[in-house]
Parts: C-alpha cells; sequence; structure tokens
C-alpha cells in the first residue's frame, strides 16, 4: 500500500482542508466526511463520504466500510457513542473517544476541569429550566452568560445583565442548542483583559506548547487572531500547567485548542477543543509547523518538535453575508498586492454562502503584531463576495 495511514476525517470544513493537505504530505489516505457534498476538506482528500455524522448507523458503516487507523473528528456534532463504541473495538479515536465524549458537552468538560482537576474557571452553575436559570443567574451575579450545554461558534449564547433578561437568555439558547439535552451552562461573565488559545500537542514524547495566540470574538465567533500575546512569563506558566493537566486527563495524541481569559495575572480556563483550532489558523503563517502539521505528526506518532515562530501574526476572516449558491470572489489581486506586506489568503470553497458565514481567512506576517493585525485585516476587506450572478439568475 502506498500509504502510511488511512485517515477517516469526520467534518471537513476549512480546518479539515488544511489538515488533510497535511496528513498527505506524511503519506496518509484521507477519506473526508461531512453532511453535505463539496465540503472544503473533500476537495483535497482522496476520497469523500456524505451523511449525518449524528446518525449513529451511518457513522457506524462508514467505519466499517474503511476500517481506518484513524477516525479523525474535526466537529463537535458527532454521535460520539459510536466512536467509544468504536474505539472498544480496537479503532484509534482522536485524540481519544472520551476526550470527544467530555468536549461535546460544556457540563462534562467543566466537570472535570473545575471539580476533578480543580482549575481556576468563571464561577458557573447548570440550569435545566427557567426557575433553575434563574437561580444559576443569581448565584453567579450580573452579567452572566448563558450557553446551550451542547453547541459550538457562539451558538445559542448570550451575556445576561439583569434579572428580567434571564427568561429571554433561556429561551435563545433552548431555540439554538444541539441535540436535545435541554440544558444550559450559567456562567460569571469575566471582564477579561485579554484572550487566548493556547495550542497543546500531546505527542508521544511529551506535551509541546505553541506561543499563544489572542484573538477577538463577536457573536461568540472568533473575527480575528495573532501570535504571539505578550503575557507575563506567570500567566503563561500557569497556562500552560492548566493545558498540560486538562490534555493529559483526556489522553491520546494530537493538538488541542485550550482556551483561557486573562485579567491581570489571574488565568481562567474557559473550554477547548481537542483538535485544530479556528483561531490558530494564523499558524498558517506565523510557524514553521502550523497546528494542521503539529495534528497531523502527533496522530501518526512522528517526531513533533517544539514549534517555533517565523515571527509575529496575524489572521482575520473573511465573511459571507447572506445566503447564496452562486458567487464570485473578487479583490483577490489586491488583497495579495505585493506592496501590502507579507500576506496570504485562504479560500475554503465551501459552495454556498449565508450570513456570517466563515469563506476564507487572510493571514500577515509583520515586523509586530499590530502592523500584522492591520495587514491581515486590510487583505480580508480586500477580499468581496460577488452576490450579483444570484440576482441575474433570479
Ligand atoms: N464567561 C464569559 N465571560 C466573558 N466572555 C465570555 C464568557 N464566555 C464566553 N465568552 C466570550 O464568548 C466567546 C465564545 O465562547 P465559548 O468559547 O464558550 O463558545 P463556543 O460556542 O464554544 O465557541 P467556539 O466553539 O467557537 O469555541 C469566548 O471566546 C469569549 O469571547
Ligand atoms: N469553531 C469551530 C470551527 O471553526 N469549525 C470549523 O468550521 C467548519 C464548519 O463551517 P460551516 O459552519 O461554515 O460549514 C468545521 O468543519 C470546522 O472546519
Ligand atoms: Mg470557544
Amino acid at each position: 500500500m502506498p500509504f502510511t495511514a488511512t485517515i477517516l476525517l469526520l467534518g471537513s470544513g476549512e480546518l479539515g482542508r488544511e489538515f488533510t493537505i497535511s496528513a498527505k504530505r506524511l503519506g496518509a489516505y484521507v477519506i473526508a466526511c461531512d453532511s453535505y457534498a463539496g465540503a472544503p476538506a473533500m476537495q483535497v482528500a482522496d476520497s469523500a463520504e456524505v451523511f449525518s455524522m449524528l446518525d449513529a448507523d451511518l457513522l457506524r458503516a462508514a467505519i466499517e466500510r474503511h476500517r481506518p487507523d484513524f477516525i479523525v473528528p474535526e466537529v463537535e456534532a458527532i454521535r460520539t457513542e459510536v466512536l467509544a463504541e468504536a474505539e472498544a473495538r480496537g479503532f484509534t479515536v482522536v485524540p481519544s473517544a472520551r476526550a470527544t465524549q467530555l468536549t461535546m458537552n460544556r457540563d462534562r468538560i467543566r466537570d472535570v476541569a473545575a471539580v476533578e482537576l480543580g482549575l481556576t474557571t468563571s464561577r458557573y452553575r447548570y440550569a435545566e429550566n427557567l426557575a433553575e436559570a434563574q437561580a444559576a443567574a443569581s448565584h453567579t451575579g450580573f452579567p452572566c452568560v448563558v450557553k446551550p450545554v451542547m453547541s459550538s461558534s457562539g451558538k445559542g449564547q448570550s451575556t445576561v445583565t439583569a434579572a428580567e433578561d434571564v427568561e429571554r437568555a433561556w429561551d435563545y439558547a433552548v431555540a439554538n442548542m444541539r441535540g436535545d439535552r435541554r440544558r444550559v451552562i450559567v456562567e460569571q461573565f469575566i471582564a477579561f483583559d485579554y484572550e487566548i488559545t493556547l495550542l497543546t500537542v500531546r505527542t508521544r514524547d511529551g506535551v509541546r506548547f505553541c506561543p499563544p495566540i489572542g484573538h477577538r470574538q463577536e457573536r461568540g465567533d472568533y473575527q480575528e487572531s495573532w501570535q504571539p500575546v505578550a503575557m507575563s512569563q506567570h500567566a503563561l506558566s500557569q497556562a500552560q500547567d492548566m493545558a498540560r493537566r486538562v490534555v493529559d486527563d483526556l489522553g491520546g495524541y494530537g493538538l488541542f485548542g485550550v482556551e483561557f481569559f486573562v485579567r491581570g495575572d489571574e488565568v481562567i480556563f474557559s473550554e477547548l477543543s481537542p483538535r485544530p483550532h479556528d483561531t490558530g489558523m494564523v499558524t498558517l503563517i506565523s510557524q514553521t509547523l502550523s497546528e494542521f502539521d503539529l495534528h497531523a505528526r502527533a496522530i501518526l506518532g512522528l517526531p513533533v518538535p517544539e514549534p517555533r515562530l517565523l515571527g509575529p501574526a496575524a489572521s482575520a476572516v473573511i465573511l459571507a453575508d447572506r445566503e447564496a449558491t452562486t458567487f464570485a470572489f473578487e479583490g483577490l489581486a489586491d488583497a495579495l498586492s505585493t506592496e501590502q506586506g507579507e500576506v496570504d489568503v485562504r479560500l475554503f470553497g465551501k459552495p454556498a454562502t449565508r450570513p456570517y458565514r466563515r469563506m476564507g481567512v487572510a493571514l500577515a506576517r509583520a515586523a509586530d503584531v499590530e502592523t500584522a493585525r492591520r495587514l491581515a485585516g486590510r487583505a480580508a476587506g480586500r477580499v468581496t463576495i460577488d452576490y450579483a450572478q444570484l440576482k441575474a439568475d433570479r
């Protein structure tokens, strides 16, 4: 067989696409799965499967059909019990079936982090109905953030400043949650100085950390990220220590995106992804090995050197603003013009747009983070989406 390993990739968005490129460079055969045809990773993988990964029978059948060396989840929305079953039958789930099960549910990972491992988190309480949500909010105080226990990218999440708004937040969370567990986490709003993602790689030879990544979020979704973040040695060591404890607890090999809020010298654990992180797309330009290369190496059991920064860098997202299936990108040449400095763009090739859907990302590297952010933001702004064809079609 000409391949080093067979990988069943569960989720085929932009993160999966870059991971597929990294894994293929190391000789892997990748089967990209998602619920729609033509997903970003499918365009670069060896083969594709279109089915709902929340459907236990279909997921089981895909695993049986391919009998992969590695099952690599790329999204949270997967029937994770099937992954646990597969692991029990000898398949390797990345990083581990337990990690996918715990992180899919905010309450489960919070219990591990706060209760079992004693990490510093925001004050929180869970609620399964409006009355419990009210009680939880009086426990945390205002403002507080209400999030469905099952959701991602800020879906169903809102910040509440007064008791009379809890009902609206509860209704919003229930209406936008994934799955059928009507449960929310109510957590104290942290007025952080900044927030970071600490990319943490669990390898056969130990744990490696990338320099911290700063990011700015809107509507619970990332807008721009940059690396490195100037943080005190004390704060960085606290974050690294917490990240190490949580990834060691979850086990397995691969890259994790561990999220923290930082307020003064206080570091507060927020949550983590047991897979490459969207804010980590900056590493496509900032590091010798990107987060996707690191994930691929760790999974395949290859040596993973300490990630090295090529220079201060930033990423900025390119978003759509309406629903369309016929559209065209404009301004790529402007965005990449050399007088811009060291910039690059990744267009993901998603077959349809919708409001706020991330269609691409601009990347920049410069002498300092501020310049890199400015360059990335400007390049992202120069790529526009022309929906005119859609109007003509109608
Ligand atoms: N307790 C909090 N205090 C202050 N800001 C918060 C709090 N919780 C969340 N946020 C803000 O909302 C963002 C998204 O929250 P969180 O990471 O919990 O959501 P998510 O749906 O899991 O997002 P993703 O899947 O993209 O990581 C955070 O990065 C932060 O900017
Ligand atoms: N914060 C999680 C994240 O960034 N996930 C990335 O977005 C894709 C879904 O995008 P879509 O909703 O546009 O299809 C996922 O497949 C993954 O690559
Ligand atoms: Mg998050």
